[in-house]
């Protein structure tokens, strides 16, 4: 071994790579590996704890209820434990697979935007690589033809000093705007990915309310995208550009410290050791800061959450004049926090100073032995030489600036290290997002229940977890909605009617009756296709071009953001209705159909307003019927939509419900409705149901 160690060492400086500076190289090489060692488990420990504001907070795997959460919240974190048993973000084979599947996403072809900015910005981190080892040797010589009283040479070496730095300058904010633009393109790739799929095959309704994997959608859409998308971009630059330095500031220290004829082992070496033994105090005195930090989010989260109560529910207290209650409910909220912060701070006191102490002063100090020992070890003669002299605060000035460099490289490898953690976590995250959306749009559902959903005897199939198979079928044919032995079954696994067999034809008014919970409700999610169907199955007319097949109105009308006009067309957008060629004055007719006129007089179309405030709940139902009027549905789905109008406004829109040819499927309680329907559905709330036409009195 020692032979070909020998061989290889010669062969090297044949080529004209000194011995010295090969193993400055290797023991560089063994510092940088040690560091990303050393400063990872922690690390990685960190990340893993900390997560969003409305993460769980866990001790020794069980979950500790707080005394706010309620039996969902439960739910949720229960969802949420198991994912975190499931998969662990880490550095792993699966952080891999899932990175090279989001960078598709955001680098789609080899020619395009991204590819073009990753070029420059490579370009420009070369660049400043190479500009500061020219910048780091001109000051060298300036500094030694100041020493040499050399005025000629060191205003020249200055004017050349200062011509450098108008291209540093440009590549050092090059830099930046291109980490900047690329981290924002990754972003708008990522963003527009996820936004085609949220909103395909209402995934944004069923990744919330059928599957429980995702906890805040929201968050991940937007914080968690940028973040990922600006870490990849941040990540490229701060782990190839340390790097680079690392190894060429390595082979120029050498090389200097050669010309100083000095041994060029024993400085990377002594650093390597005092690195080493300082990581590992560090690493092994360090506080738990992920979970105080997770714990800390946690409590602040809570806090925000009593505040936006506050605002959703303002009318309402003010009117119990519940402010006290309230107060006193933010105030506990604060403390909590306020307590766990001090806990924090008390933890990182010492801790800072620990770091302080090992990377300002141990480590400056070795930077120091390791620039002064080839000037510490060279022979007297060469002490007195006056050439000398001015030679060796060369070697020093760029020695210096040269160790400060290096510096920069290993604090900003340490930190890249952070950052692949970091990365580790969102990626997580955002693939773990794409996943659940992929799979609730294709029906794949996955929900933590609270029943357990173990009853066989009903007509459903069970797969191995004992939860039902979505095995029902949607046909769409015909102008009927024929049900077909289709079980009601919640995304609870609840089983609420095992089966159920209807067949409405089009001027078949149906009523729905029954006890609060018994799955009127549902029935309407069935039919609109947001809950799944088990078994059985289900005709419906295929969607026309001219008109909707089925138009749901519900007790609590949305109001959209925009326009008086928006309202009414919702969810038409004005182009939709230039096409369809509705004038204005058809709005206004259809306004005066829900007795709103006086809304279209006191503002016209283009007003934009918070409707949802501005109009009282009995205006808003009938905003939300205008809807029906301007749609003109085959089939019109209305869940207790009139509950707040009146009786008259209310017998009219019936009327002319019918009159215009919409068939109508009504929930409702009231009994002066049942004079406008044709048949009735009446549900017993214990899984049975009676479908019969309706008996006139
Ligand atoms: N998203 C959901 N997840 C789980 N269970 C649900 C969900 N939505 C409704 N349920 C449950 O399904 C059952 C039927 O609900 P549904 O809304 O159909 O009742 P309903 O007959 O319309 O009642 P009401 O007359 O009070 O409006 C209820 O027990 C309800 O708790």
């Amino acid at each position: 071994m020692p032979a070909v160690a020998s061989r290889f060492l010669n062969e090297l400086e044949r080529r004209g790579i000194s011995r010295q500076t090969f193993s400055c190289f290797v023991v560089g090489l063994a510092v940088g590996t040690y560091v990303v060692k050393i400063v990872a488990p922690p690390l990685r420990e960190r990340l893993k704890t900390s997560r969003s504001s409305s993460s769980l907070s866990s001790d020794n795997n069980n979950i500790i209820l707080t005394e706010e959460k309620t039996i969902i919240e439960a739910e949720k974190l229960l969802a949420e434990r198991n994912a975190i048993k499931t998969v662990q973000p880490g550095l792993n084979k699966e952080f891999i697979i899932q990175l090279i599947q989001l960078v598709r996403i955001m680098i789609p072809r080899p020619v395009c935007r991204e590819t073009a900015l990753l070029a420059a910005h490579t370009v420009c981190l070369v660049s400043r690589t190479f500009l500061s080892f020219i910048v780091a040797s001109m000051e060298g010589r300036m500094v030694k033809f100041i020493v040499q009283h050399d005025i000629r040479n060191f205003s020249k070496m200055l004017l050349q000093w200062l011509g450098i730095a108008l291209p540093a300058t440009f590549v050092n904010s090059m830099i930046r705007y291109l980490e900047n633009r690329l981290a924002l393109s990754f972003r708008t790739r990522l963003v527009s990915h996820a936004y085609r799929l949220y909103f395909s095959n209402q995934v944004y309704y069923r990744c919330s309310n059928l599957d429980s994997r995702i906890e805040n959608a929201d968050q991940r859409l937007t914080d968690d995208i940028a973040t990922f998308a600006s870490s990849v971009a941040h990540l490229y630059s701060h782990l190839t550009k340390p790097c680079f330095d690392l190894l060429l500031i390595g082979l120029a220290m050498a090389r200097s410290s050669q010309r100083m004829k000095a041994s060029v082992v024993s400085g990377p070496l002594l650093a390597f050791v005092v690195i080493s033994i300082t990581a590992s105090i560090l690493r092994i005195v360090s506080p738990k800061f992920g979970q105080l930090v997770s714990e800390e989010a946690h409590r602040y989260g809570y806090l925000r959450h009593i505040h936006s109560r506050i605002i959703t529910n303002a009318e309402e207290i003010a009117f119990y004049r519940g402010h006290r209650v309230e107060l006193q409910q933010l105030r506990e909220a604060y403390e909590r926090l306020t307590r766990h912060m001090n806990v924090i701070f008390e933890q990182r006191l010492w801790f800072v100073m620990l770091e302080q102490f090992f990377m300002k002063y141990v480590w400056s100090g070795t930077g120091m032995v390791m620039v002064s020992l080839p000037i510490l070890t060279t022979s007297k003669k060469s002490r007195e030489n006056a050439n000398g002299i001015s030679d060796r605060t060369q070697y020093l000035t760029t020695a210096r600036n040269l160790l400060i460099s290096g510096a920069d490289a290993i604090e900003r490898l340490m930190s890249s290290y952070k950052e692949i953690v970091a990365l580790a976590g969102y990626t997580h995250r955002v693939a773990d997002m794409f996943h659940v959306f992929e799979d609730t749009r294709k029906g794949v559902y996955s929900k933590t229940t609270v029943t357990e959903c173990k009853n066989h005897a009903l007509p459903l199939e069970y797969g191995p977890d004992d939860k039902p198979i979505v095995a029902g079928r949607i046909i769409l044919e015909g102008a009927s909605i024929v049900v077909t032995k289709v079980p009601v079954v919640t995304p609870n696994c609840d089983i609420i009617v095992p089966s159920l067999t209807v067949t409405i034809h089009p001027g078949m008014h149906v009523l729905i009756t029954g006890p609060n919970g018994c799955g009127k409700s549902s029935l309407f999610r069935i039919l609109s296709g947001l809950w799944p169907i088990y078994g059985g199955e289900l005709r419906i007319p295929p969607p026309r071009a001219d008109k909707p097949c089925m138009f749901y109105i519900p007790q609590r009308p949305y109001m959209s953001i925009g326009s008086l006009r928006d309202q009414i067309i919702y969810p038409d957008t004005r182009q939709d209705m230039l096409r369809k060629k509705v004038s204005e004055q058809v709005l206004r007719d259809i306004l005066k159909m829900v007795a709103l006129e006086h809304i279209a007089q006191r503002d016209n179309f283009d007003e934009v307003r918070d409707w949802k405030d501005i109009l009282s709940g009995g205006e808003k139902q009938r905003m939300a019927i205008a809807r029906l009027f301007y749609h003109r549905p085959q089939y019109a789905l209305l869940d207790e939509c009139t509950s707040a109008v009146s009786i008259d406004v209310e017998s009219s829109i019936y009327e002319l419900a019918k009159s215009i040819g919409i068939t109508l499927l009504t929930i409702t309680h009231r009994p002066t409705l049942r004079r406008f329907h044709t048949h009735i559905l009446e549900f017993d709330g214990q899984g049975g149901w009676n479908f019969k036409p309706m008996m006139t009195s």
